[in-house]
């Protein structure tokens, strides 16, 4: 195996690592361990070039380092990336892969990512502690996404609370898109609250079936962002807040689960402009990310210290809108300087003790 350290201004450390017996040929950065040892998920996808996925793993665990701040998890980012078709996975690659991140010794910590499941992670713990995610049984904290859906809830509330003066749910039309792992817990629970819910997905059939058993509205999945709601909750993948979309947009906020919900930044400060709300994705929806943090926490997992953060979400949701709000920015800005705040006063007070 040949473990070599790249040169990247802005990160802790990015190692690029080949092992020739299994074909392992992976990245992993550390982008910054002010706040704890970098956790973030292993992703492993055919990139086209070794550029294009040192530019993906580098851009990951900056964002780790932020959405960890943000949660106040006490822990730092990064992330890694195997290079490679999924399909060729073997468990000698997973092996290779924890002797690779067993070699940071720790400051790198991994976890599931995109085509990476819970069976690969069992072969990488075979060779490295510094793996989460793995099931109850196993000492994990099993699946996140009940977690991320209690975490969006939460963030829910402090979304209702700025935009209508009442965090309650009591009469609030909410649409998700996407009725998925982490879309179907968020709707019945608030429907428990008094939410009305209207559902879609891709997936029609999926979305009239949990609709059916749970008295929510079926919308169609296409032109699904044109429906007057209070708030509109993109549950299903990212970029739905687009050039395409922003115009037709009729909901007060934009709070959901998936990934990269706007397209490009800019298309935060045309919400402003239009008086949306949106919750900015990765302070929203790290329940997920605090519950696996939980793990490696000095007393292990313990469900109800993780919930009691998880509900956090919706403070730190409270704080990015009043930072937004002073400082007349959209709520993507504020959330970017609530972590850059977060990570300099512990950077000030590491030098003062
Ligand atoms: N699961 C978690 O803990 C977690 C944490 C953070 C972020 N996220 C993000 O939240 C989103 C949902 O996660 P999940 O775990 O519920 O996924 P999932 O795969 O369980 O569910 C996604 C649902 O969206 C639907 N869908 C997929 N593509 C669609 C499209 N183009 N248009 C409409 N519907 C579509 C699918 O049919 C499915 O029902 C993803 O973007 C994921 O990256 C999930």
């Amino acid at each position: 195996m040949d473990i070599t350290e790249l040169t990247e201004p802005g990160y802790e450390k990015v190692v690029r690592c080949v092992d020739r017996a299994t074909g392992l040929l992976a990245f992993i950065a550390v982008h910054d361990t002010t706040l704890g040892p970098a956790l973030g998920g292993m992703r492993m996808l055919p990139y086209a070039s070794e550029d294009e996925a040192i530019f993906d793993v580098k851009r990951l665990s900056r964002g780790m380092t932020y959405k960890s701040a943000v949660a106040n998890t006490g822990l730092g980012g990064g992330k890694s990336v195997i290079m490679g078709d999924p399909a060729g996975k073997t468990p000698e690659l997973f092996h290779a892969m924890g002797r690779f991140v067993d070699s940071l010794g720790g400051k790198y910590i991994t976890a599931e990512d995109m085509n990476i499941g819970i069976a690969d992670l069992q072969q990488v713990k075979k060779t490295t502690q510094y793996v989460t995610g793995l099931s109850r049984e196993e000492g994990g904290s099993g699946n996140p996404s009940p977690y991320t859906a209690r975490g969006v809830v939460m963030g829910m509330r402090a979304v209702l609370e700025e935009v209508f003066g009442s965090d309650s749910f009591e009469g609030r039309t909410i649409l998700i898109q996407g009725v998925g792992a982490v879309g179907q817990p968020m709707a019945t629970d608030m429907k428990a609250r008094g939410a009305k819910i209207l559902v879609c997905d891709i997936d029609e059939k999926r979305a009239a079936r949990f609709a059916e058993e749970h008295g929510f509205q079926h919308v169609p999945d296409l032109d699904h962002h044109k429906h007057e709601v209070d708030v509109y909750a993109p549950c299903a993948r990212g970029a739905g807040v687009n050039d395409r979309t922003i115009g037709e947009l009729r909901c007060k906020a934009i709070a959901g689960c998936a990934n990269n919900i706007l397209l490009e930044p800019r298309h935060g400060d045309e919400l402003k402009a239009k008086g949306i709300l949106y919750a900015p994705d990765y302070v929203i929806n790290a329940g997920g990310i605090i519950n696996v943090g939980i793990e490696v926490s000095p007393g292990g997992y313990n469900e109800a210290v993780a919930i009691e953060r998880i509900d956090g979400i919706y403070d730190n949701l409270k704080e990015v809108f009043q930072i937004a709000r002073e400082e007349n920015i959209g709520t993507e800005v504020a959330a970017d300087r609530l972590a850059e705040r977060r990570l300099e006063a512990a950077r000030q007070a590491k030098q003062e003790a």
